[in-house]
Parts: structure tokens; C-alpha cells; sequence
């Protein structure tokens, strides 16, 4: 039996389960089950290249917003009208049929919008350029789902486009579970929960040692800090999901009536916009940027005014977060080494300058000094070139199990 037919059978043994607390266990195995041959489904698609960006397109700013969307709803009319580029817009669809970056500068950061072809059902599965399009979204930090007000069933493609999504691991608009499982070589499963898990069905416990199980999961440490449902632990299990948010803009309102638009707008992370009329755009573009989560810090050198031409760019949904830590690595890395405090200056703490440490997290529009160790110090320090090369082959280990474990996962799926 082929992949497709197993997922179809899978499929159906779900739709014929009653669902109820005491089939809880079970459902969580069919999820699991499923959720692993998707994943073996899309690693044999992608053509061996495994989940590269399809398209290549350089990036460019400090913040990348992809346009996804059915045909036609008006993807590159919103990226002409929004940037410095023209993108063909027609009433045909699948006019666009390639990747197509524009710039914007929103709060004084350089901003990459991505024009994409449109997505129709059954993308996440090879349909059209779908996967492509999809993996384009993977690498950006805010997904802006166009839609067309116009369109009868609208809401129904919303559901579309965010299954299609879901299917190859994106999570829109939501965190990563507070979940923390480490993987062993030996020592039997350990898991812990610390509050009640109301949501695996009568017996949590056998639930969660089943799904582990079908992942062959047989020695690790599992921490649940939340009350998750199974889907959520095999996202964990899965690992490769990415967390993005995804902003519902829904255009042409110029031809559906004002309670029309008032029910849309009402729908949550939804702007309600027209490109032809031009309206609404000023706020599509503030909840732009709300959404991005992005800051901008401004490095200064002491006896100097801050560079308010060129901030620092900070992402809330990146790794690293919004940390000093972050800030200093964006300057240099081998900041991080010789890093005695940092001054800031801003809304991130009480008294404007505070000495701060590196777990320190800003606020946009702050100011920050790193103040390094004077050499003296370096020189006291004792040990500080032992730390020096412990960081660097730190670095070195990371780098390399990463390498591996991006084979690892390219040759697994
Ligand atoms: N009434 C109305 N029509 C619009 C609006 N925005 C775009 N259109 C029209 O919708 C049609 C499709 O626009 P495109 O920008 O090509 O749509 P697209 O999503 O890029 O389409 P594909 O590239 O084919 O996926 C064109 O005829 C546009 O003129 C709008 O705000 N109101
Ligand atoms: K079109
Ligand atoms: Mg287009």
C-alpha cells in the first residue's frame, strides 16, 4: 500500500471513531500515525531537496511578509500599492507564477513583502506551486492571507488556506507548547505533568506513552507545563513546526455592503481592506507591524549620540528573542565574549541609563551601550581566554550537530 492510501485509510478509521474520552487514546495514535507519513508524503514531493525555500529569492530588510492567497483575490494589486514594485495584476487567475519581492519602509525599517502565485485545496500536497509557495512562507515573519470580501463561502476559504498550512507544519497565530522533551539513549520514559491534562482523553498517561511510542520514542525525558491536547505533543515530537503569525486582510470591500465588511472585520486577526478604493491600507500596514512583533534598538558608542539611522532589528518570534543578548550578538559575536554590562536608555527600565545584563529584554525605540571589560580586566580575568575558546567550540558543537541533525532530518523526512 502506497503512502496516499495508507493517509486515506488512516483518514477514515478517524472519521469513524466516535469521539469521546474514552477513544481519546486511540484518536492520539491515528493522529500520530498520520502526522508521520504527511511528513514522509512531503519529504518524498519536495524531490530530495527538502524543505528549501522553492523559490529563491534573496532576502532583503529586517522583516519579510509573504502574500498567500487563492487566485485572483488581489495579492499583486496590494504589493504594487504597497511597494516600489510592479507586479502584473489581471483578472485571470494564476496571472503571477513565480516569487515576487517588493520593499517597503514601515516605522523606518526595510521591510520585504512577497507577491506569490495563488494556492488553491490540496496544495500542501503538490498542487499547483503550492508547496512551493508554502516553504516561502516558512521563512517569513508575518503571513499575510489576502481574501476576497467578495467571494460567497469567503470564511470558507480562510478554513482552506489555513488547513492547507497547518498540513505541512505551520502553526498560524499560535505559541509552542510549554512542553520540554529531551531525547535519551537509555533510562526507560520519563514524563511529568505539572498540572492536569484534561484534554488526552480518561487516561492521560497511556495516552502520552502511546504517541510516544508510535514516534519509537522509548527512552527520553518528557516536562508538560500545559494542559495539551495530543495534537500539540506531536507537534513537539515532530519538532520541525514553525510558529508564525498571520494577518487576515480581506480586499475588495468596495463591492459588498457595510454589514458585510462590519462581520468581517469582526473576525479575529482581520483587517477589512480595498486596494482599488485605497482604503484601509494605512491600518493593514499598522497591524503589519504590530503583528511582525519587530523592535528597533539603537546602538550607541559611550561620549556619542545614538545612530538613529540604522537600528538594530529585533525579532520577538526569532530565536534569541529581544534580549540584550540579542542586541549585542547583532552588533558583533565577539561582543558576547567581553560583555561586562550594557546601559539603556529607553521604556525597558525604571531609571533612563540602567546597567543591565545580557537576559535584559528591551522595548522598541530603546538605546543601548555595551560597556566590554576594560583589558586590564580581560587580563584579571583569569580564566577568560579558557572561556574564549570553551565558547568557541560551544559554537563549533552546535554548528555541527545542526549540520547533522539537517541531514538527519532531510534523509528521514
Ligand atoms: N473590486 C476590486 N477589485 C480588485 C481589488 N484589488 C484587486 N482587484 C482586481 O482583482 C483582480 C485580480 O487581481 P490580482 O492582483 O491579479 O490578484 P492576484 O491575487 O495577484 O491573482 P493571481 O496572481 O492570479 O493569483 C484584478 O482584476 C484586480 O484589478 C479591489 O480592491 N477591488
Ligand atoms: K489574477
Ligand atoms: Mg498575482
Amino acid at each position: 500500500m502506497g503512502i496516499v492510501e495508507k493517509i486515506k485509510e488512516l483518514e477514515q478509521e478517524y472519521a469513524r471513531t466516535q469521539k469521546n474520552k474514552a477513544t481519546e487514546g486511540h484518536l492520539g495514535i491515528i493522529k500520530a500515525r498520520l502526522a508521520k507519513l504527511r511528513g514522509e508524503l512531503l519529504a518524498e514531493s519536495s524531490g530530495g531537496g527538502g524543505g528549501g525555500e522553492g523559490f529563491s529569492v534573496q532576502k532583503s530588510g529586517d522583516g519579510r511578509v509573504a502574500l498567500i492567497g487563492f487566485p485572483s483575490v488581489g495579492k499583486s494589486s496590494l504589493l504594487s500599492e504597497l511597494t516600489d514594485t510592479e507586479s502584473v495584476a489581471a483578472g485571470y487567475e494564476f496571472t503571477t507564477l513565480t516569487c515576487i519581492p517588493g520593499n517597503l519602509v514601515l516605522n523606518g525599517v526595510r521591510i520585504q513583502l512577497l507577491d506569490l502565485p495563488g494556492i488553491i485545496e490540496g496544495a500542501a500536497h503538490g498542487k499547483g506551486r503550492g508547496r512551493e509557495v508554502i516553504a516561502v512562507a516558512r521563512t517569513a515573519d508575518l503571513v499575510l492571507m489576502v481574501l476576497d470580501a467578495g467571494k460567497e463561502g469567503v470564511n470558507r476559504h480562510r478554513e482552506i488556506l489555513e488547513t492547507e498550512l497547518e498540513t505541512v507544519g505551520l502553526r498560524l497565530n499560535k505559541r509552542p507548547p510549554n512542553v520540554t522533551l529531551v531525547k535519551k539513549k537509555t533510562g526507560g520514559v520519563k514524563f511529568n505533568a505539572t498540572v492536569p491534562l484534561t484534554k488526552l482523553g480518561s487516561d492521560p498517561h497511556e495516552a502520552v506513552l502511546g504517541i510516544l511510542r508510535e514516534y519509537k520514542m522509548h527512552n527520553c525525558e518528557l516536562l508538560v507545563r500545559e494542559d495539551i491536547t495530543s495534537d500539540e505533543l506531536i507537534d513537539v515530537i515532530n519538532g520541525n513546526r514553525k510558529y508564525v503569525r498571520c494577518l487576515y486582510a480581506y480586499n475588495k470591500i468596495d463591492q459588498i455592503t457595510i454589514e458585510e465588511i462590519d462581520a468581517l472585520a469582526r473576525q479575529p486577526h482581520s483587517v477589512v481592506i480595498s486596494v482599488h478604493a485605497k482604503l484601509n491600507l494605512d491600518y493593514l500596514l499598522q497591524k503589519m507591524w504590530d503583528y511582525m512583533g519587530l523592535i528597533r534598538v539603537y546602538s550607541k558608542r559611550r561620549g556619542a549620540p545614538p545612530d538613529l539611522q540604522e537600528p538594530v532589528v529585533l525579532s520577538t518570534q526569532r530565536p534569541g528573542g529581544i534580549t540584550v543578548e540579542a542586541a549585542t550578538r547583532h552588533v558583533s559575536r565577539e561582543l558576547l565574549v567581553i560583555f561586562s554590562y550594557c546601559m539603556v536608555w529607553g521604556t525597558s527600565v525604571k531609571f533612563s541609563p540602567q546597567r543591565v545584563g545580557l537576559q535584559h529584554v528591551l522595548d522598541d525605540e530603546d538605546v543601548f551601550q555595551i560597556v566590554a571589560k576594560t583589558n586590564n580586566q580581560q587580563k584579571l580575568d583569569k580564566d577568560y581566554s579558557q572561556r574564549v575558546q570553551a565558547y568557541n567550540k560551544m559554537i563549533a558543537e552546535k554548528r555541527k550537530t545542526r549540520t547533522k541533525e539537517g541531514k538527519k532530518k532531510r534523509s528521514t523526512g
